[in-house]
């Protein structure tokens, strides 16, 4: 079921309110009572106790005292908060209680940037102390990639916006405080659009109507925007039009793609897509590299902190100009064409076809002639190059949030280089990797983690390893 927009706009922004599904009139209410925070879950939740139970909440702060609901099934919610902690702020925006986006805006920034450290410094307590956190002077705005679902209230009004947390109740939102404004800007025609041209929102339940999402990529340093209409069927209906208006409120627009998803699960991008203007990609830059972007490829969503992580990992390689590099998951080449300027030479490897193109396509517009890419799993490919007894003076991995495997990693122990740089979203799954590196002769010798996605729970680390007895 949807939810309209006069109904979240009631949500009080200064505390903690319900979140997710309201609770039916026919349904038992939940138990309510009165906890104390002690601590919090590394994904940003108040940990309290109630009847022996460990009740993990969300919204609630250390040393906080509050009356929450306990339901039979599902999370306990913050009904109110009776004693406040001292990092407690005002979330500033109007959905977050609702919306499970952002996790953390009701901690104060420098709040925020504690606890991304000490979740961190307590994950790599046994390989040594991390730098210092490197943040974002401005944690708003700053994602490059927004996608808004689209869907129809009860009353058959198209509303578009985010899913609630724990639901697949879709919340009309109007403005997202970690988007790029332009995206937003462009979300509100398109909905206006829609109306004016009587295309319908696609519905899950009956496979019926036309748009299913939008998704809009925005180019910081080029301005270039691509704007994606995700679709259930081909047919679009006043396309030329459609399009028309479209451009003509919003000329920075450089591309428009259909996508046409028909598939049922909760993937957004279908197989197919068609161009329906402008060159079906949009470029951006990083540390003087310009980069193609497609609407499916990989690219990190935060340029601002793309710019320190990727410059901090090709500095911890250490490259002197002679070395042979692998960048392992390499994705559509970033950080190997940044690091080919100070190496000898730059293999990648990743595992997603329409990356590695990019990355090829990446490697010739800005005329590198030392780097090649390769399609394939990481693990593999690593497994062939040792077994060929080739060699390798630095590894630079980021894997996606689940991390390496074992293939991969005994094969880096076999290839033998004197660096591995190891760039995670997931310190996590980070964690279990080291000590398999560490466990076969690397030593972990600096630590950096950098906030890539500020209001969230997510940190970002990028972990230098060297062959231990240097
Ligand atoms: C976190 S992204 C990093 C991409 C790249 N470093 C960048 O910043 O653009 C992880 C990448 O690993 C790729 N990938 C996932 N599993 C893989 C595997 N087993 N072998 C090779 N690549 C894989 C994904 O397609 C994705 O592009």
């Amino acid at each position: 079921m949807a939810k309209n927009k006069k109904k979240n706009r009631k949500k009080p922004h200064n505390r903690p309110a319900p979140s997710g599904k309201p609770h039916s009139l026919k349904q038992e209410q939940p138990k309510t009572t009165e906890v104390t925070c002690t601590g919090l879950t590394d994904d940003g939740k108040g940990i309290a106790t109630w009847k022996g139970k460990r009740l993990e909440i969300p919204h609630l702060l250390p040393g906080e005292k509050a009356e929450v609901a306990v339901p039979k099934r599902g999370p306990a919610e913050v009904v109110r908060v009776t004693e406040k902690s001292e990092v407690r702020q005002e979330a500033p925006c109007p959905y977050f209680y609702v919306c499970g986006g952002c996790q953390i805006q009701h901690m104060t920034p420098l709040a925020q940037n504690d606890f991304k450290q000490s979740i961190v410094d307590r994950l790599m307590q046994p390989f040594g102390k991390p730098e210092r956190i490197m943040t974002m002077d401005h944690p708003f705005d700053y994602r490059n990639k927004n996608t808004m679902t689209f869907g129809e209230n009860r009353k058959r009004q198209i509303i578009g916006g985010l899913y609630a947390a724990n639901s697949h109740d879709l919340i009309e939102i109007d403005r997202c405080l970690i988007h790029d404004p332009k995206a937003d800007a462009i979300i509100a025609t398109i909905k206006e659009l829609l109306v004016s041209f009587k295309l319908r929102a696609y519905n899950e339940d009956t496979n019926r109507g036309f748009l299913r999402h939008v998704l809009i990529k925005t180019g910081k340093t080029s301005g270039e925007v691509m704007v994606v209409l995700v679709t259930g069927t081909p047919e679009f209906k006043g396309k030329n039009n459609f399009l028309k208006a479209l451009r003509r409120d919003h000329p920075e627009i450089s591309t428009i793609i259909q996508n046409i998803n028909t598939r049922s699960d909760s993937m957004v991008l279908g197989k197919q897509e068609k161009v329906l203007f402008g060159k079906g990609y949009i470029t951006d830059t990083i540390g003087g590299m310009e980069f193609e972007i497609s609407a499916k490829s990989f690219y990190q969503i935060n340029p601002v902190q793309t710019e320190k992580l990727y410059g901090k990992a090709v500095e911890l390689a250490g490259l002197t100009g002679k070395e042979t590099v692998i960048d392992a998951y390499c994705g559509i080449g970033t950080i190997g064409l940044l690091a080919s300027k100070q190496a000898g030479k730059v293999i990648g490897v990743e595992m997603n076809k329409g990356a590695v193109k990019d990355a090829i396509r990446n490697s010739r517009h800005n005329k590198v002639t030392n780097a090649r890419f390769y399609e394939g799993d990481a693990g593999n490919f690593m497994m062939k190059m040792a077994a060929e007894g080739k060699k390798a003076d630095v590894v630079i991995l980021d894997p996606p949030r689940s991390g390496s495997d074992e293939a991969f990693l005994s094969s880096v122990v076999k290839l033998g280089p004197e660096r591995v740089v190891y760039v995670s979203c997931n310190p996590e799954t980070q964690v279990r990797d080291l000590h398999y590196l560490k466990k076969h002769g690397y030593k972990v010798q600096e630590i950096h983690p950098v906030d890539m996605f500020p209001q969230t729970y997510h940190v970002e680390t990028a972990v230098l390893l060297e062959k231990s007895g240097r």
